[in-house]
């Protein structure tokens, strides 16, 4: 505390001597040139006025570097940021973070068990490593730490302020809007899917799933993810491949899906590229599918509106309930917002959850199949579960007696979690503990190296039992979090163990799954924004639906 309140003094005098020095600078500067346009020229010889000309452009130079200087130290110590390999020292550590990310957050939490700074190509970032230190910023300053990182897709180039235009990952975090968005979404999961119509509603989409002789597992799970996510989205899309614009917008959904995960110079360079240009293929695809999004707003605003409906007034009420989906829910928030959704809002935000989910289900999917033809006896053991128990169709709250797969679903997100780093950032500058942190600083929770901390029994094994009976009690459960933190934690949270043990169990029920060729390790895949294994296909054969 007493070293705080000094570092504090400390940097405070030197913010006063800084702004001192710019004062002087001005004063100084301001009497020479009162001194040089005092002088009376016509009495002069002309190379004397030649001589004041230069001396005072010197001068004005000197002042002009003095200044910078000071505001240079200035800057220096105004923030404090935690000690990491950012200096030229570490330069080397500095620019392999980015590429060879799932190696270097291991490593950096074993050199900084609590805390450290990295520069990385999205900016300064503040890695959690520990547990307490990620709960005191993600929950207990989440009022100014919960900015989401949005510098993936090119796309906060073309955002209007305070509003939610963005592909892929959930919404923007400083504004009233995103916590009743929150909320609302929230709300409409307890109150109107779980225990309604999210069962059917998955189960048809299992129904459609198509697995094959061959298939490509991340096209396929995507696929069936887009099509459950559209229709929780929006009830009354045609939600098929025979309907060809709903085909066209799944594909292009794949194309930004493909883009947001490329982790290569490639797409660093093109986002530079369109940084300067504002040129870029993949906010045209964003653009198109916002478009078709916004028509499915227009239909529900004229089927608000139809004679049956016209109970009142207004255009769209708080209250309207028509299609029992998240637009729905979105529109029922509307008069609550502030500023005001528009058109353009209620797009982004269907869409953020429409790519988000189906990339996080994507991942989560892909992660489960690999692992369960890796360890075909654990995945035999749940098949045998999801048999016994007679789990052949979708049923969310008797998932929960599918235990050994629920064990399986919690050991396999462990290793290999689809969010790797919860990154927000600082929404202003503040103080916390010793540090003085600017706005806009990333703060990220080190999700990878919590799953491997030395609080697991042999962090690096595949081990279902860890979950299982007596086994269970010692789980450290604050150093497990697949689903990130606090108030801006996914939105279905508190079902998707339950969701991803169900879809696996029905998988499992009805197929038999092998590779067809060589398999990618857990430490392999892309690891940018999201975990996702190298592509990979399995072939499913169907198994008879008794055993
Ligand atoms: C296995 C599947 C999923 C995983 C691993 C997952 C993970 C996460 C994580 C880690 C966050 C916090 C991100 C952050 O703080 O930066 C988040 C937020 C969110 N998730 Fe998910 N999610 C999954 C599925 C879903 C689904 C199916 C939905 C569909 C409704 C969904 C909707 C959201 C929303 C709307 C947010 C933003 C909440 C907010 O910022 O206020 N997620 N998710």
């Amino acid at each position: 505390m007493a070293a705080e309140n000094i570092t504090e003094k400390v940097v405070e005098k030197v913010e006063l001597a800084a702004e001192v020095g710019v004062k002087a600078a001005n004063i100084v500067a301001n009497a020479f040139e009162k001194t040089i346009a005092d002088t009376d020229h016509s009495s002069g010889a002309e190379e004397d006025t030649l001589w004041n000309y230069f001396t005072s452009f010197g001068i004005h130079i000197a002042m002009v570097i003095i200044v910078l200087l000071l505001k240079w130290q200035y800057d220096r110590n105004r923030y404090r940021y935690p000690k990491g390999p950012r200096d030229w020292r570490n330069i080397k550590d500095a620019i392999s973070f980015h590429r060879k990310k799932r190696e270097n957050l291991l490593v950096l939490a074993n050199d900084y068990p609590d805390i450290c700074t990295v520069m990385t190509h999205s900016g300064r970032l503040v890695l959690l490593n520990d547990v307490t230190l990620i709960n005191e910023i993600f929950i207990g300053r989440a009022d100014l730490v919960s900015n989401k990182v949005d510098g993936y897709l090119e796309n906060q180039l073309r955002y209007k302020d305070g509003k939610h235009i963005r592909t892929g990952i959930v919404f923007r975090h400083q504004d009233h809007n995103s916590r009743i968005i929150h909320k609302a979404l929230v709300h409409h999961i307890d109150a109107n899917l779980v225990g309604k119509r999210l069962d059917s509603a998955v189960q048809e989409q299992l129904k459609n799933m198509r697995v094959s002789e061959n298939f490509d597992v991340r096209r396929t799970t995507f696929y069936f993810a887009t099509r459950l996510l559209t229709s929780l989205s929006c009830s009354s899309i045609t939600v098929s491949n025979e309907d060809k614009t709903f085909e066209l917008f799944q594909q292009n959904l794949y194309k930004i899906s493909k883009a947001i995960h490329a982790d290569t110079f490639e797409k660093s360079a093109k986002t530079i590229l369109t940084q300067l240009t504002g040129l870029s293929e993949t906010l045209d695809i964003n653009e198109n599918v916002l478009d078709y999004i916004k028509t499915w707003t227009e239909h529900r605003r004229g089927e608000i509106n139809r004679p049956e409906n016209a109970g009142d007034e207004q255009t769209v009420t708080s209250t309207t309930k028509i299609g029992n989906d998240f637009l729905d829910s979105l529109l029922a928030v509307i008069d609550e917002s502030s500023p005001r959704f528009d058109e353009d809002d209620m797009a982004a935000c269907i869409l953020d959850i429409i790519m988000h989910g189906s990339e996080m289900l994507k991942g989560a999917l892909s992660w489960l199949l690999l692992y369960v033809v890796k360890y075909p006896e654990e995945a035999d053991t749940c098949r045998r579960e999801a048999r016994d128990k007679n789990y052949y169709q979708f049923n969310l709250s008797s998932a929960e007696s599918l235990t050994h797969t629920q064990a399986f679903v919690k050991e396999v997100l462990r290793l290999s979690p689809v969010v790797p780093v919860v990154i927000h950032s600082t929404l202003q500058d503040f103080k916390w503990r010793k540090f003085h942190i600017q706005k806009r600083t990333q703060f990220g929770a080190n999700i990878v190296a919590l799953h491997h901390s030395a609080a697991w029994k042999e962090p690096n094994t595949f081990d279902v039992a860890r979950w299982l009976g007596e086994n269970a009690s010692a789980i450290p459960t604050n150093s497990y979090s697949p689903f990130g933190f606090g108030p801006r934690a996914c939105v279905a949270e508190k079902y998707l163990f339950n969701l991803l043990t169900g879809i696996l169990g029905v998988l499992l029920y009805h197929n038999d799954f092998e590779k067809t060729g060589a398999l990618p390790e857990p430490t392999e895949g892309t690891f940018g924004l999201a975990n996702l294994p190298p592509k990979f296909s399995l072939k499913a054969t169907p198994l008879s639906t008794r055993s």
